[in-house]
């Protein structure tokens, strides 16, 4: 067993003190990109960095809940996660499109809102917009992510971007969702924090954990902090990277991107006992 990293504040102390103490009534959450999966240059690609899945599935049979809350399709994160494939992970929830789907593994039963209009109507539009920024397009099915981590220039087509990809979104009744050099057109109404808040309740849960990278985990660590003053212990863990700087504040612990998460939820996991 190696060492536990510390959290940086009393209440993150007291979550996880909570989750080592009563895991059967512990949910874990992370986020897949960036959390998880190693940021790549193309979406398609990301996969769990190595020590993610034996990391989780040793979580799986030891804490009440185990959960992924993404951005991605929550199909999309299942086939790139090879969640449905491993044995360990029977019992794992995926939340997708920022909690607005739910895959579960025991059943393999997925559901989804209907789709919005308003992505159809930006998808016609989209190309014309971003044609010669060097930005290229992921089309998620209701949702749609303008990538510009491959541009030449990628923080400078991010920020030419902003504006206009903003606009097009808030005419068609879309929210804007920036995250590291994509900016995210979605369905408004649901985001990870109400995801995570609705499990949580859900499940009962006594303490939560939440991972995440991004600014779309802000709504996550900001329901963890409300889940806190309603009598439910909390912990939010910050995967860092130099890429976004902006999370420490909003977080107890900070590990060093998908391989330190990786490693704190083993730890966690060699000190909790297996469930019997
Ligand atoms: O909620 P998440 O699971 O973190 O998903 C958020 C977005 O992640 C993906 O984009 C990010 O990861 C890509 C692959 O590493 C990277 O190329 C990109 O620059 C990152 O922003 C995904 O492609 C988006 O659809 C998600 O919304």
């Amino acid at each position: 067993m190696g060492s536990l990293p510390v959290p940086t504040t009393d209440a993150g102390r007291a979550g996880l003190a909570t989750l080592l103490d009563r895991p059967d009534r512990a949910l874990i959450a992370a986020d897949f990109d960036g959390t998880l999966a190693p940021i790549v240059p193309d979406p398609e690609q990301a996969r769990p960095h190595p020590d993610a899945l034996p990391a989780l599935a040793a979580l799986a049979g030891r804490v009440a809940v185990l959960a992924i809350i993404t951005g991605r399709p929550a199909d999309v994160a299942v086939r790139l996660g090879g969640f449905a494939d491993h044995p360990g992970l029977a019992g794992m929830v995926v939340l997708g499109a920022y909690g607005a789907e739910r895959w579960e593994a025991a059943t393999g039963r997925l559901t989804a809102p209907p789709p919005h209009a308003g992505v159809a109507a930006a998808r016609a539009e989209l190309p014309g917009l971003v044609a010669e920024s060097g930005a290229f397009i992921e089309d998620k099915g209701n949702a749609l992510a303008v990538h510009t981590r491959r541009a030449a220039d990628p923080a400078g087509a991010f920020a030419a971007l902003r504006g206009p990809v903003g606009e097009l979104a808030a005419r068609h009744g879309l929210a804007l969702e920036p995250g590291r050099l994509v900016l995210e057109m979605r369905p408004p109404g649901m985001d990870k924090g109400a995801a995570l808040t609705a499990l949580a309740r859900e499940t009962a849960a006594a303490s939560v954990l939440y991972a995440g990278d991004d600014l779309g985990d802000l709504a996550a660590f900001g329901a963890v902090a409300e889940l806190r003053d309603s009598g439910v212990a909390g912990l939010r863990v910050c995967s860092g990277s130099a890429e976004v700087t902006e999370l420490t504040a909003a977080t107890d612990l900070t590990v060093d991107g998908p391989h330190g998460v990786a490693a704190l939820f083993a730890e966690l996991a060699a000190r909790l006992p297996a469930a019997s």
